[in-house]
């Protein structure tokens, strides 16, 4: 049974071998959307609504909507490999766990925000990644149309697949706006979905143990 924690806080200096291993380029990549659809769109949608979108404070809305997406949804074209294929090699296999990595995303059900936190724990074999790039594979996913269960589906099987760890746990809590400013209107609720791999599966006492470090 692992009894040992090491999270950003607690990282002993020595803890990561100086071999570093880049396997990919990092760069930051523009997502380019259609901006003449999006536009129309905006319009029809501002006309539906019975706006003017001739008056003054809505000239711009289509185009600045536009160049939002490429924003808020630049997560669709991307793949979080880019990020997690960047790994060192560890004396170590204690689980690490990043906390309350805070996330935006739009839910697709009605296009409004739904935000909150991020945990991840993993169990490494041999192998970890930069802590940043945990973050940024949680907003590669965040920055889609999404679902919550999907995207917290999405984050274990890309830190599986990319870092081959003894065991995954993702855990994500966030208020849905379609869930508060409107509909069933119920402000404050949260909403909690976890994933579990390898040997966080059904290890009650692992679970319980990360659950308890999200916490404190
Ligand atoms: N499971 C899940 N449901 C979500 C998520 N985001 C939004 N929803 C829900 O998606 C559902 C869509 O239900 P519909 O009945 O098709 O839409 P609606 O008439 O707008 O539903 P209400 O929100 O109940 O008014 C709602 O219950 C939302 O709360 C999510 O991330 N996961
Ligand atoms: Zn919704």
């Amino acid at each position: 049974m692992l009894t040992d924690f090491i999270t950003i806080e607690q990282s002993p200096k020595n803890y990561l071998s100086s071999e570093f291993q880049e396997t990919k380029e990092e760069k930051e990549v523009v997502f380019l959307v259609d901006k003449q659809k999006v536009e129309q769109a905006v319009r029809l949608y501002l006309e539906g609504i019975g706006e003017d979108v001739n008056r003054e404070g809505l000239l711009d809305t289509p185009s600045r909507i536009a160049r939002m997406c490429e924003e808020i949804y630049g997560g669709l074209d991307q793949d979080p490999g880019v990020y997690l294929e960047k790994q060192f090699t560890v004396d170590s296999n204690e689980m690490v766990i990043e906390k309350d990595i805070t996330f935006y995303s739009t839910c697709e059900h009605h296009l409004l925000p739904f935000f909150g936190k991020a945990h991840i724990a993993y169990i490494p074999n041999e192998k970890v990644t930069g802590l940043s790039k945990l973050a940024r594979a949680v907003e590669v996913y965040a920055r889609r149309p999404q679902i919550q269960e999907k995207m917290t589906v999405q984050i274990a099987d890309a830190l599986e697949k990319y870092l081959n760890p003894k065991g995954v746990m993702v855990m994500l809590e966030a208020e849905h706006t379609c869930m508060t400013m409107r509909g069933i209107k119920k402000p404050g609720t949260k909403t909690v979905t976890s994933v579990t791999r390898g040997e966080f599966k059904g290890n009650y006492e692992l679970q319980k143990m990360f659950l308890q470090m999200v916490k404190d």
